[in-house]
C-alpha cells in the first residue's frame, strides 16, 4: 500500500544542540535503512521549511504506524498521512 506522508519537524530550542544532532544522525540512518529496504520510496524537502514529503510502500496501516512512531524525530514531528491509489490517467 502506498502512502503520502508529510513530516514537519519542530525541535524545541531547549533541546541541547548535541542531543539534537545525535537524534538527526539516528533519523538519517533509520530513513536510509528503510529506503534501502524499499519501504521509503521518496523523500523530498519542502522548499523553505524544515519539512519533507515522502512516499512509503508498506503492507498496511499498522506497518506505516509502526515505522513512523519509531522515527527518532517522531516526538518532534507533526505528521499527516494520505493513502494513495492508482490514478486512471497514469501510464
Ligand atoms: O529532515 C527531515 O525532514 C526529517 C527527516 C526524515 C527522515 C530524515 O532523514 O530526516
Amino acid at each position: 500500500m502506498l502512502f503520502k506522508v508529510e513530516m514537519t519537524v519542530n525541535i524545541p530550542a531547549s533541546l541541547p544542540a548535541e542531543q539534537a544532532e545525535a537524534i538527526k544522525a539516528r533519523e538519517k540512518a533509520y530513513s536510509q535503512r528503510l529506503q534501502r529496504e524499499g519501504k521509503w520510496l521518496h523523500i523530498w524537502r519542502v522548499v523553505g521549511q524544515y519539512a519533507n514529503v515522502s512516499i512509503f510502500d508498506v503492507a498496511d496501516n499498522q506497518e506505516l504506524h509502526t515505522l513512523l512512531t519509531e522515527l527518532p524525530l517522531y516526538p518532534y514531528m507533526a505528521i499527516t498521512v494520505q493513502p494513495l491509489c492508482a490514478h486512471p490517467s497514469a501510464i
